[in-house]
């Protein structure tokens, strides 16, 4: 299978991505490129799958982002002929999910692979993680929104160096500048971001979906639109059935039950 898709077997609610192309350092070919994208569209039309992790198959790369060898020559000829092919890397870093996706960074995150953890929520990684826009070594450009998230992940001045050198950084840089929020050895890094996966998935569903989405309008709106914007959903949540489950739950000191809606 080009990219595995497996139920938490703790909590069904959340799915476990993987990008199995191991011999290829987990770089993505047209057919890994499709599928991948194929398994992002189900887990967001899915309503019973809350949360989702992605992760690299083996034990040194999370990707090493388009496949130099087949995607980037097939894209690159189709522009070429005067072609602007339908472009969505890996499926989903140029549209607008619904749902969180947490990337577990098992190893290098190079290029696109960096790009796809980018369009990630959240990043948590394992000691032997780096994390490089590589592509000015290939003189191309990230082309799957590295020049726009990187920016709003670490300070502009190193994504600046990051972007234009493509030299990588390590995990522990990283965390400390805040481009992962955690660093844990290999074997601890999946059951970390399951458990994250977990906690979210344990949130009211609307809530989480309406919070999701403010931060990210938000990152792009003036002050005062993005502050409107924020108090009509504080409003349209106030209106769901799961805003009188949580206060309820709390007061009868028991775990709420919602139903996301
Ligand atoms: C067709 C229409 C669809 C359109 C869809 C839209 C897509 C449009 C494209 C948009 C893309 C956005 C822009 C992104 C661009 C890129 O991502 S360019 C890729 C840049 N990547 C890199 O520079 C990383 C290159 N790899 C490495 O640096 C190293 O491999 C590594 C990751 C550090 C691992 O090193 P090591 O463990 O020593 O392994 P290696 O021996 O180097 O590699 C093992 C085999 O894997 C192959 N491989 C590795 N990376 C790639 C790759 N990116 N593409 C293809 N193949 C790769 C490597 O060649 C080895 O293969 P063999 O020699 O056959 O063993």
């Amino acid at each position: 299978m080009p990219i595995r898709v497996d139920d938490d077997a703790e909590d069904p609610r959340v799915s476990v991505l993987t990008i199995d192309r191991p011999d290829a350092r987990n770089a993505l070919d047209p057919e890994h490129q499709q599928a991948l994208g194929d398994a992002v569209a189900a887990f967001e039309a899915d309503d019973e799958k809350l949360v989702a992790v992605l992760t690299g198959a083996g034990d040194t790369t999370f990707s090493a982002g388009a496949d130099l060898k087949r995607l980037i020559p097939t894209y690159r000829d189709r522009v070429r002929a005067g072609e602007d092919p339908p472009w969505n890397f890996g499926g989903f870093t140029a549209t607008r999910r619904a749902k969180p996706l947490i990337a577990a960074v098992n190893g290098h995150a190079l290029a696109g692979g960096l790009e796809m953890a980018l369009a990630c929520d959240i990043r948590v990684c394992s000691h032997n993680a780096t994390f490089g826009l590589a592509e000015t070594k290939w003189a191309i450009i990230p082309g799957a929104g590295g020049t726009v998230r990187l920016p709003h992940a670490v300070p502009l001045g190193l994504a600046m160096e990051m972007i234009l050198s493509g030299e990588p950084i390590d995990a522990a840089e990283a965390h400390r500048v805040g481009l992962v929020n955690r660093v844990v050895p290999l074997p601890d890094l999946l059951p970390t971001a399951l458990g994250l996966a977990r906690s979210i998935a344990d949130r009211g569903p609307l809530a989480v979906r309406e919070a999701r989405e403010r931060v990210l309008d938000g990152l792009g709106l003036e002050h005062e639109e993005a502050m409107a914007r924020e108090h009509e959903a504080f409003l349209r949540v106030m209106r769901t059935d799961d805003a009188l489950e949580g206060p309820a739950a709390f007061a009868e000191k028991r775990p709420p039950r919602y139903r996301g809606r």
